[in-house]
């Protein structure tokens, strides 16, 4: 029976279900307890459904929601998937980014535990004893108890289609423990992997040993083996293996039992275990603030804006020594895969098998399993990118947000959270410090820390005084034609660095050959059919593609709209640079890490030891080679065009662009050797790129700041963005208007509170269509948090309340990041 009698109702978030959870009545069965955080199957309309309890309760709420309430049908875990702090976050998320919070729980399980399982039941002995002959009491319930009997002497069935009342039935049965439910997941799960292991009890007595040649060959095995070992080892070495094992288990002598084996990341390998590098008195210094922070205890965010090379990571492993030592567990994120591969030896050679991996390379098989290792406490450490944000440790103790300022924290579809935010939250609702760490610390976090709300902690200083790389400009307009790739100030540096022996690094924020066709007899620019983009050309599939939704095409002959044979490429990504700097230096090898080159984390891995281990000379890459990663033979930095991001009609364009530029520069003379960097740019003067040159990050963020109080702009004001979406581009609009009609009654409202918020749009979104979908933007402005959320609320529930066709959708995109 249960052990907590007081509690009869479960609030359960249906996944796939309404966005307000249900309540249930918890049965009094023989099974696990419905408790929060436990997945469970619930009846909604004629389907049942898997959901999550999110709370549970002695009475209701509410008297008059007890007619009609249902049973929750089965419980299917034995302890929470989703732990106490993880269900609040998740709250917290479903308030503040206004999402449905089953589709937040969903967000934050594996794969494979938000997958439906059917149920089977099972005679247990005592019910095929009582059931022989019974009577029973419909035709339901007689339907079951054949089928039942029908399924064997071990069988399970799966029951369907049975007349009314065998339901109830089964229940009774249950009740009495004649059958038991079983769950059977769709064979999309991964079956798990489990060896058996035997343990020796007691020896055999000597007699027994001598006359037996085999008896003590299995002996052998296992007391070489400490006393017990998986059994494939015997069974290599001992004949006859399963008669011996159900022997001596009868006997007494031998023990055997199932363990299951947990799936691991593929780069889990045995890594020698590494020593932690005696730290430099500016390292040193950061661990013991951060050390008496935690030793306080409670939530306390910090800032560690420490120059790139300036030996972060090493201060994070301290830390998290610190953590483990103390018997608690720590998380770290980072903003990429790439990344993560890189840290995960790292951290593996300092926490073995205590290490969990997360990121979406890892198969959907092995991601169930780490989150299990987690989950039990097997792994005192996460390392991974956005989502492990909902790592369900136990006994958290410090969380950190590797590269924080990195826009790849935040999800740009469904969910669209931001996984700092995210982290931020979750140590405060944990009551933990939070290391915020980056070169480049977002304007967001220099506010805060200018206002008091973050510690800020500093490396100014490279580790081994090794000085920060030259930063010098080329002015691009100077030049034409293929040295618009590669200018000649970076050819002849490229040759300087290769004869000296060193590695390069190019960067180019685009993949691709070319980044349109144009014709150009009548100017049209080839497009992507489903999006208002223009297609890229790729040389080495030969094809159009969009960067957007994967549309695939061959060249047209001619030019769709005038007919003429007059199409040429235009603008580059990597593949172009790979190409000309072939054309150059063609004995050189080079390596290309971009989305085309590598589109297993396999092929990334392999790519960036090509390039460690120095079989590759240089590196062209996107913004996935610009962070983070240290290459030690690596002097020479070339960023073939600074111009790209700044580009981009964004209040932050000039943030991240310098936030980029200094990260990639950083990846130069990280070794014995110094590094210099080349930005091409065709915008010298502009001041990001000025402050990129002169490495001068925080003057950059003081100028910025300023102006963005005046525009106010956040992090001064806070911003929402209404996306209307629809395959029909009036509706799109019409439904667009609508929702900028209705918010500006809302506005008139607030401002009478004393509550201003101001709006701008609608206006269509400036990829105004984007998978086959037409896109309207509305802005919402506000000077606090607390003005905004009731707003956005307000404006939700019109929308909800409005009914709106099912092919148009609204969704709030908070503090967003991309005005795309
Ligand atoms: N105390 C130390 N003694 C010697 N070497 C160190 C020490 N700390 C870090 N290093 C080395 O310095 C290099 C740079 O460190 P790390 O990659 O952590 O820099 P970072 O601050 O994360 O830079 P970025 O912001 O560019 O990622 C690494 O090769 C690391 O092994
Ligand atoms: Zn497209």
């Amino acid at each position: 029976m249960k052990p907590d009698d007081a509690v009869s109702y479960a609030q359960v978030a249906v996944l796939n279900g309404p966005a307000e959870p249900l309540h249930y009545r918890i049965p009094q069965l023989r099974e696990p307890t419905a408790r929060p955080g436990v997945r469970v199957l619930v009846p909604l309309g004629r389907r049942e459904a898997l959901g999550i309890v999110v709370d549970t309760t002695p009475t209701l709420p509410d008297p008059s929601l007890e007619k009609g309430l249902k049973d929750l049908a089965a419980v299917l875990d034995e302890r929470p998937v989703l732990p106490e702090d993880l269900l609040r976050l998740c709250r917290w998320m479903a308030t503040y980014y206004l999402h449905p919070l089953p589709a937040v729980l969903e967000t934050a399980l594996p794969p494979g535990l938000t997958a439906k399982p059917a149920i089977r039941y099972r005679l247990t002995d005592e019910g095929r004893r009582a059931l022989l002959g019974s009577a029973a009491p419909s035709a339901g319930a007689r339907a079951l108890e054949e089928a039942l009997a029908a399924s064997g002497e071990l069988g399970a069935c799966e029951l369907r289609d049975l007349p009314r009342g065998w339901k109830a039935h089964a229940h009774r049965l249950e009740e009495k423990g004649w059958i038991r439910k079983e769950f059977a997941w769709p064979s999309t799960q991964p079956t798990q992997k489990v060896i058996r292991i035997v343990q020796l009890v007691r020896e055999p007595p000597p007699e027994r040993l001598t006359r037996s040649r085999h008896l003590r060959g299995f002996v052998e095995v296992l007391l070489e083996a400490g006393g017990s070992c998986p059994l494939a080892r015997i069974r290599a070495r001992v004949p006859n293996v399963h008669y011996w094992v159900q022997k001596l288990t009868e006997e007494g002598f031998l023990r055997v039992q199932d363990r299951e084996v947990l799936r691991e990341s593929p780069l889990a390998q045995e890594m020698p275990p590494s020593a932690p590098a005696s730290l430099t008195p500016e390292q040193d210094q950061v661990v013991r603030r951060v050390g008496e922070v935690l030793d306080s205890g409670g939530f306390h965010p910090l800032v560690l804006y420490g120059v790139t090379g300036s030996g972060k990571t090493e201060v994070y492993l301290a830390l998290i020594e610190r953590v483990l030592a103390a018997g608690r567990t720590a998380l770290v994120l980072v903003p990429e895969i790439a990344l993560s591969t890189q840290l995960e030896a790292l951290f593996r050679s300092r926490f073995g098998s205590g290490l969990a991996v997360w990121h979406s390379g890892l198969s959907p098989g092995v991601r169930d399993d780490q989150w299990k290792k987690i989950v039990r406490g097997e792994s005192p450490v996460v390392l991974g990118v956005r989502s492990a944000v909902f790592s369900p440790l136990p006994n958290l103790g410090l969380i950190v947000v590797d590269e924080e300022h990195d826009g790849s924290y935040k999800q740009e579809d469904r969910l669209r959270y931001h996984a700092r935010d995210a982290a931020v939250m979750r140590a405060r609702l944990v009551g933990v410090p939070v290391v915020l760490g980056s070169a480049t610390p977002s304007l967001q976090s220099i506010h805060n820390w200018r206002l008091g709300r973050y510690e800020l902690l500093r490396l100014e200083k490279r580790v081994e005084e090794r000085p920060l790389p030259q930063v010098a400009v080329v002015d691009m307009r100077r030049h034409r034609g293929p040295f618009r790739v590669l200018s000649p100030e970076l050819q002849e540096a490229l040759r300087e660095t290769l004869e000296q022996g060193y590695q390069a690094i190019l960067f180019l924020n685009r993949r691709g050959f070319a980044t349109f066709f144009l014709c150009r007899t009548c100017g049209y620019v080839l497009q992507c059919p489903h999006c208002a983009v223009s297609a890229t050309y790729h040389q080495s599939s030969d094809r159009l593609q969009c960067h957007y939704c994967g549309w695939e095409a061959q060249i047209p002959g001619a030019c769709p709209v005038c007919g003429k044979h007059a199409l040429i490429p235009f603008g580059f990504g990597t593949e172009r640079v790979e190409e000309e700097f072939k054309r150059s230096f063609p004995h050189v090898e080079t390596v290309r890490i971009d989305r085309d080159a590598v589109s297993r984390p396999g092929q990334l891995v392999e790519h960036l030891n090509a390039f460690r281990s120095g079989k590759a000379r240089v590196l062209i890459g996107t913004q996935m080679v610009a962070k983070g990663h240290d290459f030690p033979q690596v002097t020479l930095v070339g960023v073939i065009n600074a111009d790209t991001s700044l580009q981009v009609a964004d209040f932050r364009s000039g943030e991240t662009t310098v936030q980029l530029l200094l990260q990639v520069a950083g990846r130069a003379g990280r070794g014995d050797a110094p590094g210099r960097v080349l930005i091409q740019t065709y915008n010298p003067q502009h001041h990001a790129i000025q402050a990129a040159v002169h490495m001068d990050y925080l003057r950059f963020c003081e100028a910025e700041l300023t102006s963005r109080q005046a525009l106010q702009y956040p992090p001064f004001t806070r911003l929402a963005r209404l996306l209307v979406t629809a395959p029909d581009p009036e509706a799109a609009k019409r439904v667009a208007g609508e929702c900028a009609g209705t918010a500006e009654e809302l506005k008139e409202a607030f401002a009478a509170d004393d509550r201003p918020v101001a709006l701008m749009g609608p206006a269509p979104a400036p990829i105004h269509k984007l998978k086959g979908r037409y896109r309207w933007n509305l802005y919402i402005k506000a000077w606090s948090h607390a003005h905004l959320q009731p707003f956005l609320e307000a404006l939700m529930a019109w929308v909800a309340h409005r009914k709106l066709p099912r092919t148009v959708h609204v969704a709030v995109d908070r503090d967003p990041m991309s005005s795309l």
